[in-house]
């Protein structure tokens, strides 16, 4: 018998395959691409696509405004892929689901580079109904309440065409999502891709950027800080302020509903700015001091959803009181800043 000349046999098992060669060969029921998946949204619908089981997750994204950081509990998960990427420029993967999120949505980052946000949602969008026409995908857009623009019917709800500023500062942002429901339209009617439009009204929550120059993030920022809370002029408009994990809910219903939308998603209780700053003073730091400084042009004055269409056919309303998110939103911003509440 032929011999190695090593009489050694070893009692040791075979290596086990490593969990990623394992990945080779797992059958997800459900390939699911999020652009935009390392942005404050994205990245919490991410979670929450990841806890079942059959789903295989892949984020795209150009960190514009997202971060590693925001998926850090999933890089390197046999389900879950992260690819840089910017989507005004073609992919091709194969997949069976788009949530397409990838736009920066803080108006000062949306107004730094005004052109990129108008490719981002027109080229973008086209760019991903591509791979929704080739893949057979369906596709949802986070469309927003800007496409109402500064809004004469109040609460808005969907039949609404709007009062939108064509050539303003905002311009790129709620006219590029304009366009971006159109171009879900026309691919709809044309093509045949099935579609879903969400239109998220203002969502607060962990993991939004500390110095992001939104309304919610810059007043916690600021009472923990023990600065100013900075209420823009009037003080006196209104916003509607939807905790995150019930968005996520109310887009995840969307996706897997029959109804194309586009529907109103977002918490109808309304406030003004000022009240806004009252509550976080109250519940955040009663010590810090509220002051009002300039506004931008053309500032929505109300804003409140009427979401009828969503409760009637999703079965969705939110759950989450604003004064029960601001303490969660805290918390989280307390861990990042490293400064722990006053004793
Ligand atoms: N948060 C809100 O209140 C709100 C309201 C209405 C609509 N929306 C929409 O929801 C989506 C997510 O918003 P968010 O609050 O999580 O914002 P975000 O800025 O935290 O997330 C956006 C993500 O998109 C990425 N991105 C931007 N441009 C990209 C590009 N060209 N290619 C690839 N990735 C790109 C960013 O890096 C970021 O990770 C956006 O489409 C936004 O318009 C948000
Ligand atoms: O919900 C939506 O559809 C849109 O809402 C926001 O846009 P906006 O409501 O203007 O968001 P903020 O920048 O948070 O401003 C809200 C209000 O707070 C005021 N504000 C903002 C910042 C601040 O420090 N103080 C302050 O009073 C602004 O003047 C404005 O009236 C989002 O940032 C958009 O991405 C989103 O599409």
């Amino acid at each position: 018998m032929a011999s190695n000349g090593n009489n050694h046999v070893s009692t040791k098992p075979p290596p086990e395959p490593s969990p990623l060669r394992k990945a080779k060969f797992f059958q997800a029921n459900m390939r699911i691409l999020v652009t935009g998946g390392a942005g404050f949204i994205g990245s919490h619908l991410v979670d929450k696509l990841m806890q079942n089981e059959k789903n295989e997750v892949i984020v795209v994204d150009n960190y514009f405004t997202g971060s590693k950081d925001n998926l850090k509990q999933w890089i390197g998960h046999p389900r879950f892929e992260l690819i840089r990427h910017d989507v005004t420029e073609p992919l091709l993967i194969e997949v069976d689901q788009i949530y397409h999120l990838a736009c920066p949505a803080s108006p000062i980052f949306y107004k730094y580079n005004p052109v990129k946000t108008i490719k981002t949602n027109v080229i973008g969008t086209l760019n991903m109904l591509g791979l929704a026409k080739r893949t057979g995908a369906r596709i949802l857009l986070t469309s927003t309440s800007e496409v109402y623009g500064d809004p004469l019917m109040h609460p808005q709800d969907e039949t609404y065409w709007g009062n939108v500023n064509p050539i303003g500062v905002r311009s790129c942002y709620d006219e590029g999502k304009r366009v971006a429901e159109t171009l879900m339209f026309d691919y709809h009617r044309q093509h045949g891709i099935e579609i879903r439009i969400a239109r998220i009204f203002n969502t607060y929550g962990p993991r939004m950027n500390i110095d992001d120059g939104r309304v919610v993030s810059n007043f916690i920022a600021q009472a923990i800080r023990d600065e100013a809370l900075t209420v823009q002029l009037p003080g006196t408009q209104t916003r509607s302020f939807c905790y995150v994990s019930d968005m996520v809910d109310g887009l995840m219903r969307l996706m897997e509903g029959d109804n194309t939308g586009p529907i109103n998603i977002g918490n109808p209780g309304e406030f003004t700015m000022l009240e806004l700053a009252e509550n976080v003073k109250e519940l955040i730091n009663p010590e810090v001091k509220i002051i009002t400084v300039e506004n931008t042009p053309d500032d929505p004055q109300q804003r409140k959803p009427d979401i009828t269409k969503a409760k009637e056919l999703l079965g969705w309303e939110p759950k989450v009181k604003l004064r029960d998110g601001l303490p969660l939103m805290e918390e989280d911003f307390r861990g990042r800043l490293g400064i722990s509440r006053k004793k």
